[in-house]
C-alpha cells in the first residue's frame, strides 16, 4: 500500500509547548496531521507522534534543531506570571524572543504565531470591546506585562514579506480549562484557607475569559491564513470566548461547581486595592528574611475589580474566527477536568 507523505508545509515547532496552552496546541496540531516538535526548558507529557527537544529559547544553539524543516513556529513560552521575577521576564520574554526570531529565520521558518495578551493595552482601567490598535500600556500592571509588550513589539516588527518571513500576534485573555495550573487551582487554594469571602467592587464588572480550546484554534487559523500580502502580516489579533461575563459570576461558578462558598461580602476597590499595595510593600520589605506568594496582588484585584473585554470582530473578519466552545460547555468542561480539586466534606 502506498504510503501518503504529510506535505513538507505541515511541520511545525511548538515552543513552550510543555505547558498548558502548548499541550494543548500540539495535541490540536498532531490531530489535523501536522507532523509537531516541542521545544521547552522541561518536558510537560508523552507522546509518540511528538518529538521533543529540550533547551533554553535564550541559546539559538538549544532552539535550532527543534526548528529544523519546520514552516511554521508557535511561540507560547513565558515565565509563569505569578513569578514576578523581573530580571526572568526581560530574559525569557524579550531577549529570548530576539533569539526566537533570529533562530526561526536561520532556520527557514517561514511564519512565526506569537502568543502575546490582551492585557499588553490593560493599565488597570476599565476596557470595553477593547480594539487591538488601543495603545500599549504606558503604566503595564506588572513586570509581565511588561515584557508581553516588549516582545509582542518585536515580533510584529520583524515581519518582512520580501524576506520571507510573516509574523503574527494572537491576544488571548483569562486562558481556563483542563489542566491550566493557574487560575481555578488559585482560587481552589485562596477559598481553601478561607480568603474568597469577598466581592472587590460592587461585582457587575464584565471580564472575558477564553477556553483554551478556542484560543488554540485561533493560532491554527492564524498560522494557516497568514500568506504574503494577507491582513495578517504584523498584525495582533484578539481571541476571546466572545461572551463577557461579570468577573465575580465566572468565580462564583467555578467555586460553586467544585463544592466551595461563592464570595458574598463586597468590599469597595480603592481598599482591596490600597491594601493589596500596602502588603506587598511589606512583603517586598520582608523580603530579605521571608518570601511569601501573596494571593492578593495589586495586579489580581485591578484584573478582579475593573471591566476589561475586548472585541474579537478582527479575528472574526481576517482569520474567519468564531469560538469553537461556548462559555457554559467550557465551565462544564473544565470543572468535570478537575475531580481532584473537588471538596470532599
Ligand atoms: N494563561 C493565561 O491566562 C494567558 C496566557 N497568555 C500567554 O500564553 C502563553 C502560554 O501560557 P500558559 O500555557 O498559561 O503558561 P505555562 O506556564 O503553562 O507554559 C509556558 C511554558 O513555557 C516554558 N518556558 C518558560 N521559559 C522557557 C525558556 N526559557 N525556554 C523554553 N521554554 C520555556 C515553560 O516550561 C512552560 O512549559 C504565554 O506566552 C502567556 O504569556 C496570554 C494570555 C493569558
Ligand atoms: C484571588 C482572586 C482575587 C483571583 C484568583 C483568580 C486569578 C488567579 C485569575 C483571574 C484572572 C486571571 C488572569 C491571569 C492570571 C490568573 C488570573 C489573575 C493573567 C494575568 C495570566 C496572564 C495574562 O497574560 C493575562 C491574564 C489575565 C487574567
Amino acid at each position: 500500500m502506498a504510503t501518503r507523505l504529510r506535505p513538507a508545509s505541515k511541520k511545525c515547532t511548538v515552543i513552550g509547548g510543555s505547558g498548558f496552552l502548548g499541550q494543548h496546541m500540539v495535541e490540536h496540531l498532531v490531530g489535523k496531521g501536522y507532523a509537531v516538535n516541542v521545544f521547552d526548558i522541561r518536558k510537560g507529557f508523552d507522546h509518540d507522534k511528538v518529538h521533543f527537544f529540550l533547551g533554553d529559547l535564550c541559546r539559538k544553539e538549544d532552539l535550532l534543531p527543534a526548528l529544523e524543516g519546520a514552516t511554521v513556529a508557535f511561540h507560547c513560552a513565558s515565565p509563569a506570571p505569578s513569578s514576578n521575577n523581573r530580571d526572568l521576564f526581560y530574559k525569557v520574554n524579550y531577549l529570548g524572543t530576539k533569539v526566537v526570531i533570529e533562530a526561526c529565520r536561520e532556520a527557514g521558518v517561514q511564519k512565526l504565531v506569537l502568543t502575546s495578551s490582551a492585557s499588553v493595552v490593560f493599565e488597570g482601567t476599565d476596557i470595553k470591546h477593547g480594539l487591538e490598535d488601543l495603545p500599549y500600556a504606558k503604566n503595564p500592571i506588572d513586570y509581565y506585562t511588561e515584557t508581553k509588550i516588549l516582545q509582542e513589539k518585536e515580533v510584529l516588527s520583524a515581519n518582512d514579506p520580501e524576506g520571507k518571513f510573516l509574523t503574527v500576534a494572537i491576544r488571548p485573555h483569562g486562558i481556563f480549562g483542563p489542566r491550566d495550573p493557574q487560575l481555578v487551582p488559585i482560587l481552589v487554594q485562596a477559598a481553601k484557607s478561607g480568603k474568597m469571602k469577598f466581592i472587590i467592587g460592587d461585582g457587575k464588572n464584565l471580564v472575558d475569559f477564553t477556553y483554551v480550546e478556542n484560543v488554540v484554534h485561533g493560532h491554527i487559523l492564524a498560522a494557516e491564513q497568514l500568506q504574503r500580502d494577507s491582513p495578517l502580516c504584523g498584525k495582533a489579533f484578539h481571541i476571546t470566548n466572545d461572551e463577557p461575563i461579570p468577573f465575580w459570576e465566572f468565580m462564583s461558578r467555578i467555586l460553586t461547581g467544585l463544592g466551595y462558598e461563592a464570595p458574598r461580602y463586597h468590599i469597595p476597590y480603592w481598599l482591596a486595592y490600597y491594601l493589596a499595595l500596602l502588603f506587598s510593600l511589606v512583603l517586598m520589605l520582608l523580603r530579605p528574611f521571608i518570601a511569601i506568594n501573596p494571593t492578593f496582588t495589586p495586579m489580581r484585584v485591578a484584573l478582579a475589580g475593573t471591566f476589561h473585554y475586548y472585541s474579537c470582530e478582527r479575528a472574526k473578519k481576517h482569520l474567519g474566527y468564531k469560538p469553537l466552545v461556548g462559555l457554559d460547555e467550557a465551565i462544564e468542561k473544565t470543572l468535570r477536568s478537575y475531580p481532584h480539586l473537588h471538596r470532599t466534606a
